[in-house]
């Protein structure tokens, strides 16, 4: 599903209401009619107070056009109007007459006002910002958020938390709604997938407001979000006459004395993810335990007895897994260089690997072609540099996937991929997964998809919503703490199961 930029959501307002011949204000009323729709729903009529908050722009008149079904069907509600500027919408002008004709009068929140009295057991309607915030809220109104958030109350933001900014991470992190659900108009937005402003947003629902579908074809979205739907067309059936070689040959090559474990667990999910056959290259240390933990493995050592000292493999696979547990001793910085100068098969570089990369950035002109780069955030600072917010973070390794013609995974609760200059947000995936190992078992899973021959691309976006979901699979059946990277692996075949089989999985897919 494509992520809009503010601009290009404006851009597709503008398109419908020419098309369909509509006026704005019909638009806004399909809108709000959505969202009374969702809570009249819900409360069926519950007594229960809601207090909408509204401000004086088309996000305020959505919040307006709300009340005023709301108070049509009976509910008890409060309208307040945070007057943070005289330059009212006309849509919003036009909805708060129609709020008056039914007789309801809301009260103006001006710099002076008191703040009014919110109960834990209201509900709060935020309709304050929408996505035309464009400057930090006047301090007045920044209380007013606080306000909000301190009062327990259950908050229903409209189309986005109030006070959060579309391109780029909040002025005040306190001035900003810190939602209990969010009610987002018909596409989703970035900002509720990155770290720093996913936070505001807690839990996430689309309404779809009637945008026109001609545009929303049309428009060509820099970021996508990646749910089941995208995940199916990807899939590469196995096919009847085929044998293991069909499938690729994955090098897993990492470990080192202490840290075996992560090529087991790599191995271990390449193979599960349907690589045909897997060897692995790990220090002389290595030898005994991978024979006897995973026998379906084959195993090469290096001469070394605790570090990778020296790459020799004595064929070519199709793919090499390479990083987890390695160290960054300088013999096996050394033994990567070379590895890279002679090595044309195409490679998924995780942990170790990339810190040996960030330490000797020569090395990154002999990655080979198609290869993939999985950082999690600190592995993407060191490759990176400091960046100054998550959007900057992403025009920065955005810039790094471009130049160095690599797939970039930014491993996270919405792990993104970069390639080219799209991006790509996965929804699967949970907190019970930062658990050691869980990014080895990526690894492996994405080297094995390349074994197959998914590409690199498709194989890194599939392997990452694949990953989450095993690791939902787990979840749901024994909470969040007790999931671990090996059984991760172990509910790899359910993953694929579920993405084949109709979606009762869909739940999976919302914020
Ligand atoms: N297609 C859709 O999805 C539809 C969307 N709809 C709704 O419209 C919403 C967007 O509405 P919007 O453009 O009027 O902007 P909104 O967020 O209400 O802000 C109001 C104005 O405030 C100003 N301003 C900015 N920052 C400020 C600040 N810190 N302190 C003070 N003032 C500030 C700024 O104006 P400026 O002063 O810069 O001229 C801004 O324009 C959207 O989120 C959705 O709810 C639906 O109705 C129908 C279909
Ligand atoms: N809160 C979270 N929600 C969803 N996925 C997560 C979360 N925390 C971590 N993960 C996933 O778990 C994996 C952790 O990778 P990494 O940090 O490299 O772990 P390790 O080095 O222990 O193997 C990544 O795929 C990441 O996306
Ligand atoms: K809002």
């Amino acid at each position: 599903m494509k992520i809009f930029s503010a601009q290009q959501i404006y851009d597709a307002d503008k398109f419908t209401i020419e098309k369909q011949q509509i006026s704005s204000d019909v638009l806004m009323e399909q809108a709000a009619t959505k969202l009374f729709e969702w809570i009249h729903a819900r409360l069926r009529g519950t007594k229960v107070q809601i207090q909408l908050f509204c401000g004086i722009g088309n996000n305020g008149g959505d919040g307006m056009v709300l009340a005023r079904l709301l108070h049509e069907h009976g509910y008890t509600i409060k309208v307040h109007v945070v007057n943070y500027s005289d330059k009212r919408s006309k849509d919003f002008l036009l909805n708060l007459e129609r709020l008056k004709e039914v007789k309801v009068w809301p009260d103006f929140i001006n710099e002076d006002s008191d703040l009014p009295e919110i109960s834990p057991n209201d509900i709060v309607v935020d309709a304050i910002f929408g996505i035309g915030l464009n400057r930090p809220p006047d301090g007045w109104v920044g209380n007013l958020i606080q306000h909000i958030n301190a009062s327990q109350a259950f908050v229903l933001s409209v189309d986005v938390p109030s006070g959060l900014p579309m391109d780029r991470s909040p002025w005040n992190p306190v001035h900003v709604i810190e939602a209990s659900y969010v009610l987002s108009f018909q596409v989703p937005k970035l900002v509720f997938f990155l770290p720093e402003t996913g936070v505001y947003v807690n839990e996430w629902e689309l309404l779809d407001i009637g945008l026109d579908t001609e545009i929303l074809d049309r428009t060509d979205a820099t970021y996508q979000l990646v749910g089941r739907q995208e995940i199916l067309p990807l899939y590469r059936p196995r096919l009847k006459f085929s044998h293991k070689g069909t499938y690729g040959h994955s090098m897993i090559i990492g470990g080192s004395y202490g840290k075996i474990g992560a090529v087991q667990l790599a191995s271990n999910a390449c193979l599960t993810t349907g690589s045909g056959l897997v060897t692995v290259f790990v220090p002389e240390c290595g030898y005994q335990s991978l024979q006897s933990a995973i026998p379906e493995v084959m195993v090469l050592t290096d001469e070394d007895e605790r570090n990778i000292s020296k790459i020799t493999l004595p064929f070519v696979p199709d793919v090499i897994g390479i990083g987890m547990g390695i160290g960054t001793e300088e013999k096996t910085a050394k033994a990567f260089g070379n590895l890279l100068k002679e090595m044309k098969a195409p490679m998924v570089i995780d942990a170790d690997g990339l810190n040996i990369l960030a330490k000797n950035p020569k090395m990154l002109k002999d990655i080979p072609k198609n290869s993939i780069l999985t950082p999690h955030p600190k592995e993407l600072e060191r490759l990176l540099g400091k960046w100054n917010d998550d959007f900057d973070k992403l025009e920065k390794a955005k810039a790094f996937a471009l130049q160095h013609d690599v797939v970039l995974v930014i491993k996270g609760a919405h792990t993104i991929i970069l390639y080219g200059d799209k991006g790509f947000v996965n929804t699967t995936g949970n907190p019970g997964m930062a658990t050691a190992g869980s990014g080895d078992v990526l690894t492996g899973m994405i080297t094995g998809m390349v074994a197959q021959g998914y590409e690199p691309l498709h194989a890194a976006i599939f392997g990452v919503y694949l990953h989450g979901l095993a690791g939902d699979i787990c979840a749901s059946q024994q909470g969040y703490e007790a999931v671990k990277a090996s059984e991760i692996c172990k509910m790899i075949g359910r993953g694929f199961m579920e993405i084949l089989s109709p979606p009762e999985v869909e739940d999976r897919e919302k914020g």
